[in-house]
């Protein structure tokens, strides 16, 4: 026999109603909600994580909980996550006004004492994924954030980079968060926005929220899957109501003057030659990268190239020392003030004096996250952690054709880092030199940055015949992390 510890103080005790049934009720000071109904059957509702919001009409409060499909008796916070929940009311009536004011008073306490946002800012990308992020909205968003009493404003994205201008200038004191429902292409625009404002250290201090609605979901699936939540949407909007938030790692992509911030991943090789070529064949749907992967996997390719990185402490084994860098900015890094007028300008610690080690190609992949998954069903880098100041670097260098095509299948659990072939690491920070294609000098690769193609080999000129990306392919890209610059709001 076990003996219970008095830890719980219950400080509330009414004779009450439930859903017209009576009951003793208990509200205790953690948050919890208890009532025993005569008929029978010990009940429980955690405020924090099972209740969206409550109103109360003379002895009625109205209780707007978001609950498991399954929830049974006694069941409280929530279960294991791995349930559907659904939207549920219960009607508690108190013998007495003055009983009903006071519980709703409490209650509405305890919900504010946790933080939770009172107006959130929204950007939907109506092109995203299906195209079908404005219903998702208003049929399966919408109704959680009116049970919430949340005050929201909305803004449809119109074109590319839209969203970065606005979160470049909008008034972020009107708001306690700004949520993207898209893919992970908006969210990035949002942070690079925020990062070229002149008060970015205060805004980019913003908690962000992402609710999946794109076809690169990799964001909010970690985030979800981090606590083990189920890949919903409804999920990825009741975590972002209760709250809760985390420090996300913030990455410089520098080449020259020109740089970019990323939250995500950055590849070279396989992979984003699988990402992006397979674009031509999108109109088999969610086929197109299993049948392009297997296209890529029997006429692989290599690349020759060189890459760059100070490991994490621990990651010390992997390739050679090196003395002196060729870094591909240090002109730059005194150069500084023309890079940007204004702006965040990169991690404030100097990775100068790091001890930098380099590998030779030829290269079948290399992949950089900042978290664990890429989309929905791929994860690439298990072990990243949202705030830990590292980049999971992912490199293959060789593997026979029928291995890699293994590898790709074991690419929804993690489980393909645990071959031989692969080298898994961490870096502090990175540097990319592309090359071309071994056995064809003529071709060069992709290198692909959060889903958006940042440099590519084989060039791609647009009608005023200037080359169209953003980087150039061949000179070094760098890649340096800043620790827990931006908060996100996380399921916990
Ligand atoms: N109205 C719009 N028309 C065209 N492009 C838009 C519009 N709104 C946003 N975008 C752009 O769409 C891109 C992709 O957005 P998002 O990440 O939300 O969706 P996705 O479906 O995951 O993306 P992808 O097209 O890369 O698969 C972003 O770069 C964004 O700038």
């Amino acid at each position: 026999m076990t003996m219970k510890t008095e830890i719980e103080t219950p400080t509330l005790r009414e004779r009450v109603r439930i859903d017209g049934s009576p009951a003793e009720a208990s509200l205790v000071a953690d948050g919890t909600l208890r009532w025993s109904s005569d008929n029978g059957g010990e009940w429980c509702l955690a405020l924090d994580s099972e209740v969206l919001g409550l109103e109360a009409v003379g002895l009625r409060i109205a209780i707007r909980a978001f609950v498991e499909l399954t929830k049974g008796l006694a069941s409280c916070g929530g279960g294991n996550g791995i349930g559907k929940r659904v939207r549920r009311g219960y009607v508690l009536e108190m013998p007495t006004e003055e009983a009903a004011s006071r519980w709703t008073e409490r209650m509405k306490d305890y919900l504010d004492s946790i933080g939770r946002p009172k107006r959130l800012f929204f950007f939907v990308n109506p092109f995203g994924g299906k195209k079908s992020a404005c219903k998702i909205f208003d049929t399966e968003i919408k109704p959680l954030l009116l049970d919430a009493d949340i005050l929201y404003t909305v803004k449809e994205t119109k074109y590319q980079l839209h969203a970065q201008e606005i979160a470049k200038s909008m008034d972020l004191l009107k708001y306690d968060g700004v949520v993207c429902v898209s893919g992970d292409g908006v969210l990035v625009e949002v942070v690079n926005g925020l990062l070229q404002r002149e008060d970015w250290n205060t805004a980019i201090k913003i908690p962000l929220g992402i609710i999946p609605a794109g076809t690169g979901n990799g964001m909010a699936k970690s985030l979800l899957d981090s606590v083990g939540d189920l890949f919903s949407v409804s999920n990825a909007t009741f975590s972002i109501i209760r709250g809760y938030r985390c420090p996300l790692d913030v990455v410089t992509v520098l080449q020259g003057k020109t740089k970019f911030f990323s939250v995500l991943m950055l590849t070279w090789g396989l992979v984003a030659d699988i990402d992006i070529e397979s674009e031509k064949y999108r109109w088999m749907g969610s086929a197109r990268l299993d049948f392009y992967s297997l296209l890529r996997i029997m006429n692989l390719r290599k690349y020759h190239g060189h890459v760059q990185f100070v490991p994490a402490p621990g990651y010390e084994v992997y390739g050679e020392p090196i003395k002196q860098t060729n870094s591909c900015c240090e002109d730059d890094q005194g150069d500084k003030a023309n890079v940007s007028a204004c702006g965040y300008q990169g991690p404030a610690v100097s990775i100068e004096g790091c001890q930098w080690r380099s590998l030779d190609g030829p290269f079948i992949s290399v992949w950089l996250n900042n978290v664990p998954w890429a989309g929905e069903h791929v994860m690439p880098a298990p072990n990243a952690v949202f705030s830990d100041g590292y980049l999971d670097a992912i490199i293959i260098k060789d593997c026979p054709k029928s291995a890699l095509l293994s590898l790709m299948l074991k690419m929804n659990d993690g489980s393909y880092c645990e071959s031989p072939y692969v080298m898994y690491l961490k870096v502090k920070a990175f540097r990319l030199e592309p090359g071309k294609r071994v056995g064809n000098p003529t071709k060069g690769g992709i290198v692909d940055s959060d889903g958006e193609v940042i440099a590519r080999g084989d060039h791609v000129f647009n009608h005023n015949n200037k080359q169209e990306n953003l980087m150039a392919y061949g000179p070094p890209i760098q890649m340096t992390v800043d620790q827990g610059l931006a908060n996100i709001f996380s399921p916990r």
